[in-house]
């Protein structure tokens, strides 16, 4: 607050505080009042009236105890700054009439005649206003109030007088009184000033204590503020520590000249050192990695991460190699640390032991692409491989592919039991293994098939290795169990050049090429350019999507062709008949199976065509099994579907849902089918057997060891094979062979039929023979199945 200019309430204050302090000086100057009164009453004892002597003596004791009260009273109430002002005014008037008081004084005790008391008055006046120029200057205008009265009666005395020396004693009084009215003007001015200089001090000191109590209370607010702030920082500090210590994976942190910070528990067991240990140390010596690939060193873990420290952390593989050696597989992954300014301060390193998952991962892929039975390449992977090599051939590249197929294989697997198959396949694979080249890929395909690869070979020095292998193969004595076998193998060579039509077309060629291998004899390399037939070969690779096309599109066609029963043994009249397929074209021109079936076996769409067959077969007979009564029907039944269990299941049921009797019923096989997997056979005819159908069996020669076989199976028929048929005219010893067919046939209680009838001299040596039944093209044509006409022949 500025002094000059006080506001109401400081200048209140200001008077109240000169009051107080005339206040003060009052009782003092009162007590010194008493004691001049008594002593100017005394010395002018007997120089003035009594009377007025004594009552201005009482006047003064009076004045001077109601002041005295006064000045008691004020100090009892210690009033406030508004109440002062009437005190100021009570203190004035008392003032004024004290000066009243003694100023009469000056005409009481003016002794005309003796200028020494006059001086002694004079000099006792001056001394009161001396007096009061001390106690009363704090309070402006109470020293005039007092003076003036005190000096005025005198000075007009003395004046009246009129001599020079009374002259001089009333200006010298003057001027003395006029000088104390001087100085304590100056007096009030310097107790003003100083009580303003304290008023200041005591406002300066009110704020500095309000600062101080503001600043204290800041500090305590603050200090409040980092103790919450600790006390945060120390929980998180806690947590994270607690965090740390207790999750699974590893944890390593570095400042930002990578020196190590932290080793969280797991990481200090993988690394085989301790965090002390490690505190401070270069990321490097507790951290020591390894290229998985190469088994370099990693010589700066952060460094591929430096770049990226805006992005999420990358995972790496890599090796860690510990304190005693150990080595680990570890997936890791680096973050940085960064301040609020983005300034990277350090780094945090989480790793996790992957060793195990790795293991599992490499165990699992390398099942994905190795056949588990000889530890070869499987096809997939086979595949995998050679799409890689024809995708990178360059122009002068030569590779070859091979097609293994096992010749005879099935008769290791028949006669000694699986596992016999097994090892032989294991032992194969040892022998194809060792003629190769570690360049080559050698692959199991699938049952007895292999795959080889030979990279950088031409066609001649791939015919060469072929050859090798087959012999080796031929070579190779099999044992099992006190007995030798021996193999064949048939092998497919399809020559790689730059320009070849891709992978299907690259193992169509080869698969083709053993094929022919097979067909030509078995044990033996065919080379694909040099098949005769092989475009015959590429067309029936053709055949799979036509084949499809065929059944989606309904354009197979069953036929009937009627059987004669010609043996006169017979009393009952059965109605024979087989049921036959053909397939109408994209064209509609009517294709006979032989030129379908062997591609449907080879691209194993012989299944669905039998259940094709199978199911229009029972529609069929189902719909003339009220215009016909005693006949059978025969369908035949491959050797794929005879060996498939769920076409024997689809096969019962279909029988079953047709609610047809199922002795009208009859299936065929053939013999070479049924040898091939006598096993399967037994078990398909016995089912069908025991549901009621019949069984025919096909193509039966005189082999005596293949009838000795087919005692096992529950026939019903026997069909004698047409090619002994045929030339049994010509031939006397064909004539024998069937009229023992036919004899071992009645004794196995077998009807036999008679196939490849093509003229009557034949028919009639058959009659003679008693064989029962005769179909084929010389009894009826076959003729489609039409659902709606009864079936018809030529019999009678
Ligand atoms: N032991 C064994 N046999 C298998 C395995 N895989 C398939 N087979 C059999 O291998 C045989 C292969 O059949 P084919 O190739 O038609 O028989 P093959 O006797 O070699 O006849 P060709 O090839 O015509 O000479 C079938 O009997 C399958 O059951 C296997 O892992 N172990």
């Amino acid at each position: 607050m500025n002094s000059q200019s006080p506001s109401p309430n400081r200048s209140g204050a200001l008077l109240a505080e000169q009051i107080k302090l005339a206040y003060q000086q009052a009782p003092k100057a009162l007590f010194v009042t008493l004691i001049v009164a008594t002593m100017l009453a005394y010395i002018f004892w007997e120089l003035v009236g009594k009377n007025w002597l004594l009552g201005w003596v009482a006047a003064i004791y009076a004045l001077t105890f109601v002041r005295f009260l006064i000045v008691k009273a004020y100090f009892r109430k210690k009033p406030s700054a508004a109440e002062s002002v009437i005190w100021g005014q009570q203190f004035y008037i008392g003032a004024l009439l004290a000066g009243i008081l003694w100023g009469s004084a000056g005409s009481i005790f003016f002794v005309a005649d003796s200028a020494i008391h006059q001086l002694f008055l004079a000099y006792l006046l001056g001394g009161m206003v001396a007096g009061a120029m001390a106690t009363l200057s704090s309070y402006k205008g109470v020293f005039l109030a007092f003076s003036i009265p005190v000096a005025l009666p005198f000075t007009y005395q003395v004046i009246m007088h009129e001599s020079d020396i009374q002259m001089i004693i009333a200006l010298t009084f003057l001027l003395f009184v006029f000088t104390m009215g001087r100085i304590s003007h100056q007096l009030h001015q310097t107790v003003t000033d100083s009580l303003k200089f304290r008023f200041d001090n005591i406002e300066l000191l009110k704020r500095l204590i309000q600062t101080k109590n503001q600043l204290e209370q800041r500090v305590a607010e603050r200090t409040e503020a980092l103790t919450i702030t600790n006390d945060i920082l120390h929980q998180e500090k806690e947590l994270f520590q607690i965090t740390l210590a207790s999750i699974s994976d590893a944890v390593i942190t570095t400042d930002a000249n990578e020196k190590i910070t932290f080793l969280n528990p797991t990481a200090e067991i993988f690394t085989g050192w301790s965090n002390e240990e490690m505190h401070n140390k270069p990321l490097h010596e507790a951290f020591h990695i390894m290229d998985i690939a190469t088994h370099k060193p990693v010589p700066d873990p952060l460094a591929d991460y430096l770049n990226e420290l805006e992005n999420s952390p990358q995972h790496s593989e890599c090796i860690l190699v510990n304190r005693d050696k150990k080595e680990y597989i570890i997936d890791y992954a680096v973050a940085p640390i960064q301040n609020e300014q983005k300034h990277r301060i350090g780094a945090v390193i989480t790793f996790r032991d992957v060793t195990e998952q790795r293991k599992r991962t490499l165990k699992l892929a390398y099942q994905a692409a190795h056949d588990s039975l000889t530890g070869l390449l499987n096809r997939k992977e086979f595949e995998n491989r050679l799409s890689k090599i024809l995708t990178s051939m360059r122009k002068n590249d030569m590779h070859a592919l091979l097609y293994l197929d096992l010749d005879q294989f099935k008769i290791i697997n028949d006669s000694c039991g699986h596992s016999a198959g097994d090892k032989l396949l294991r032992q194969v694979t040892a022998l194809l293994h060792s003629k190769l080249r570690a360049r080559d890929t050698l692959a199991r395909l699938g049952g007895d098939e292999f795959g080889v690869i030979l990279e950088h070979c031409p066609k001649d020095q791939a015919l060469q290795v072929a050859d090798t292998l087959r012999e080796s193969v031929q070579n190779f004595r099999f044992q099992w169990r006190g007995k030798t076998f021996t193999i064949g193998v048939s092998i497919g060579l399809f020559p790689i050049t730059h320009g070849n039509q891709g992978l299907e077309h690259a193992l169509n060629a080869a698969d083709s090429a053993c094929y022919a291998a097979k067909e030509q004899g078995r044990n033996r390399v065919q080379l694909y350019q040099s098949i005769p037939h092989l475009q015959g070969s590429v067309e029936m690779q053709q055949w799979l999507p036509r084949i499809r096309n065929a059944l989606t599109e309904q354009r197979f066609q069953p036929y009937y062709q009627p059987t004669q029963l010609i043996s006169s043994e017979h009393a009952e009249q059965e109605q024979h008949g087989v049921i036959l397929l053909r397939l109408h074209d994209e064209n509609g021109r009517l294709i006979m199976p032989g030129a379908f079936l062997s591609a449907a076996g080879r691209y194993d769409q012989v299944l669905p065509i039998d259940r094709w067959v199978v199911q229009r077969s029972l529609q069929f007979i189902r719909a003339h099994a009220t215009h016909t009564t005693n006949a059978i029907y025969t369908i035949n039944i491959s050797g794929q579907a005879l060996v498939n269990e769920n076409f024997l299941d689809f096969t019962v049921n279909s029988i079953k849902d047709s609610q047809l009797d199922p002795a009208c019923i009859c299936f065929e096989i053939s013999e070479q089918t049924a040898l091939n997997d006598l096993q399967h056979v037994i078990r398909f005819v016995t089912t069908l057997k025991e549901l009621g159908c019949r069984i025919s069996i096909d193509d039966v020669s005189s082999n005596l060891s293949s009838l000795n076989y087919l005692k096992d199976i529950p026939l019903d028929y026997l069909k004698i094979d047409g090619r002994v048929i045929k030339n049994m005219l010509t031939d006397p010893v064909n004539q024998a062979m069937v009229e023992s067919i036919h004899h071992i046939g009645h004794i196995m209680r077998l009807k036999t039929i008679a196939v490849w009838v093509e003229n009557d001299q034949t028919l009639q040596i058959l009659e003679n023979i008693s064989v029962d039944y005769v179909p084929g093209f010389w009894v009826a044509e076959p003729t489609p199945l039409n659902a709606s006409l009864p079936l018809t022949d030529k019999k009678g």
